[in-house]
């Protein structure tokens, strides 16, 4: 019998049924720094498959102001992860949709008193119009090709960094989203289940308006595997 593989503090309990862990990516630190607290997050991602375009939403207060995202936030008292998923996606993009749940990210941001345990979902169809909201701003952006692998998919995400202008934002916007998404995007386009965790020291505040060059809340540990 195979061995399971170790997962990092935060994931205990993400894989009940013991199905098969391969690491994704992994990297940084030798420690995972320390927590006291965790609280549930979601966070939904909606995909045009026929035009290749993702939905997100541009945050425009609050925690991560300036960032690009999916649309989620806190699991309330008494709601389940699901239920939470959609009614964040209805309050901050307008729409409905039928999500589906595909992976976890574990993450922690160094002084902050507790780690996000955020439930990543994805829909490929939606009712509604994607509209403003005074929290989030939606915009679909243009997915990088798929048919090459993962390992493709993340080095053309990567190219957009360095591709992209204050102005136009055709392809998905990585300088100005969390610093770990381009570590698990390739995953969720690609429809692969995961589990993974981030460690991030504190960033500078914000400038508005964003400098696509400015170094954005940098990296110290992640691990990262796909679920079979
Ligand atoms: N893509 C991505 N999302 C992240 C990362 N870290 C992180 O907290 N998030 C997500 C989880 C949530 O969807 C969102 C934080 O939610 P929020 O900004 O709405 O939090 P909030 O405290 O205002 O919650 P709420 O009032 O909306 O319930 O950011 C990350 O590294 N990458």
């Amino acid at each position: 019998m195979e061995a399971q593989l170790q997962v990092p503090a935060g994931l205990e309990g993400c894989n009940p049924h013991g199905a098969k862990l391969q690491i994704y990516q992994e990297g940084g630190r030798s420690e995972w720094m320390q927590y006291s607290a965790v609280k549930m997050f979601t966070n939904a991602f909606v995909i045009n498959t026929a035009k290749q375009q993702m939905l997100l939403g541009y945050k425009k207060r609050g925690f991560a102001t300036g960032v690009y995202n999916g649309f989620g936030g806190k699991v309330d008292i008494g709601e389940t992860s699901l239920e939470a998923a959609h009614r964040e996606l209805k309050e901050e993009a307008g729409i409905e949709a039928s999500l589906e749940h595909c992976g976890v990210l574990f993450f922690y941001q160094e002084g902050h008193q507790y780690a996000h345990f955020i439930d990543i979902y994805r829909a490929d169809s939606w009712t509604g119009e994607p509209t403003e909201t005074d929290e989030m701003k939606p915009q679909w952006f243009q997915i990088p090709s798929l048919s090459g692998s993962l390992v493709n998919l993340a080095e053309d995400l990567a190219k957009t960094e360095q591709g992209g202008s204050e102005t136009s934002h055709t392809t998905i916007p990585l300088h100005r989203m969390w610093k770990d998404d381009v570590l698990w995007y390739p995953l969720l386009l690609s429809k692969r289940r995961f589990i993974g965790r981030v460690d991030l020291v504190e960033a500078p505040s914000t400038p508005e308006p964003l400098d696509p060059s400015a170094p954005l809340h940098p990296l110290v540990k992640w691990w990262f595997a796909t679920i079979d």
